[in-house]
């Protein structure tokens, strides 16, 4: 029989009194992959990774972490599995180091705590209380009390928040070094730069549902895709989108993303250029700018959700 998936969820539904955080949310995460749950603000990517965790029961559907249930068979999994959570979930008073030692000693087999200190950037943090670390700081404890138990799924809740860019590049190269030993690491971000670079497979959900899924090229559909952004000196005149949309044929979408902007996806190319040129004379709009670039994961989101991932 093959080995069950890293995580699987079925029909999730997650509430909070009458607010609906996760809807009918199914999704499977691979063995051995960076797999990235993205979404914006409120999407719903905690609560479905907390219920991964066990943190949460689920309110309907199963969910499976290594083909376990994470609340009924939390003893047999809890070992497997490491969990970074938002907010570094230390005590406010204790040393960065002693917090690493201490949990160290909860694990059967845990790595080597100098070793993992050094390697996720604690270096010459070590003796710093945890309240005085800054976010950065906390973000790499955290990810190291994640790690120190050599888990085979490790989950972490946005790892980079907070971090410089030269913290978020070491965080990104240890967890590509951790798929490479064979750990399967599930992640949310609303970085679409994070999902882009590290995901083998990416998950967006939006309001609680899942919206699209696949790896990045999938989603980006290989690049051969492009966009065209349309930014104008005066709020477009009501039903441009489609009014452009008509002008441009049906191959091609058209998103309002404000006032002052349009974006414009499909197999487009210089001619479609020159199109969106005329329709500007035509309904006597004034472009700012006009530019063409390949179609990425951001331009996929607001497609999908008509919205901007970024906060
Ligand atoms: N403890 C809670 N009580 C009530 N509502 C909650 C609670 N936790 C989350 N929510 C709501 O559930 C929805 C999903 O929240 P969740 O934290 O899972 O989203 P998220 O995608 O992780 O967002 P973020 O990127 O901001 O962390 C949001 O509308 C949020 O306000």
């Amino acid at each position: 029989m093959s080995e069950p998936p890293a995580v699987s969820v079925d029909g999730l539904v997650m509430r909070y009194a009458d607010k609906v955080a996760v809807d009918e949310l199914s999704l499977t995460v691979e063995r051995h992959t960076i797999t990235a749950v993205l979404g914006p603000n409120g999407a719903g990517k905690t609560t479905t990774l907390e219920t991964c965790e066990g943190y949460r029961k689920p309110h309907r559907g199963t969910v499976r972490v290594l083909g376990l249930d994470p609340v009924a068979d939390r003893r047999d999994l809890h070992p497997r599995i490491g969990v970074m959570l938002q907010g570094g979930g230390a005590w406010s008073g204790v040393r960065a180091m002693e917090m690493l030692r201490h949990v160290a000693k909860l694990h059967a087999h845990p790595l080597d705590v100098d070793m993992l200190a050094e390697r996720v950037g604690l270096g010459d943090c070590g003796r710093t209380p945890y309240r005085r670390l800054s976010g950065g700081q906390q973000q790499r404890l955290g990810l190291a009390l994640a790690l120190v138990g050599r888990p085979e799924v490790v989950f972490v809740d946005e790892p980079t928040a907070g971090m410089d860019p030269q913290a978020r590049r070491t965080t990104w190269a240890l967890l590509q070094e951790l798929r490479g030993d064979g750990v399967t690491v599930v992640l949310t971000t609303h970085y679409m730069e994070e999902a882009e670079r590290l995901a083998d497979q990416i998950h967006i959900i939006d309001h609680g549902r899942l919206v699209a899924s696949g790896s990045p090229l999938d989603l980006t559909r290989g690049g051969s895709v492009t966009t065209i952004r349309l930014v104008v000196t005066r709020p477009f005149p009501p039903g441009s989108p489609a009014s452009l949309r008509t002008a441009l044929g049906e191959a091609i979408e058209v998103v309002q993303l404000d006032e002052l902007s349009l974006l414009v996806t499909g197999p487009a190319d210089a001619s479609t250029l020159a199109k969106v040129s005329r329709w500007c004379e035509d309904n006597g709009v004034l472009p700012e700018s006009l530019t063409l670039g390949q179609r990425n994961l951001e331009d996929v989101f607001l497609e999908l959700t008509g919205r901007e991932l970024a906060p």
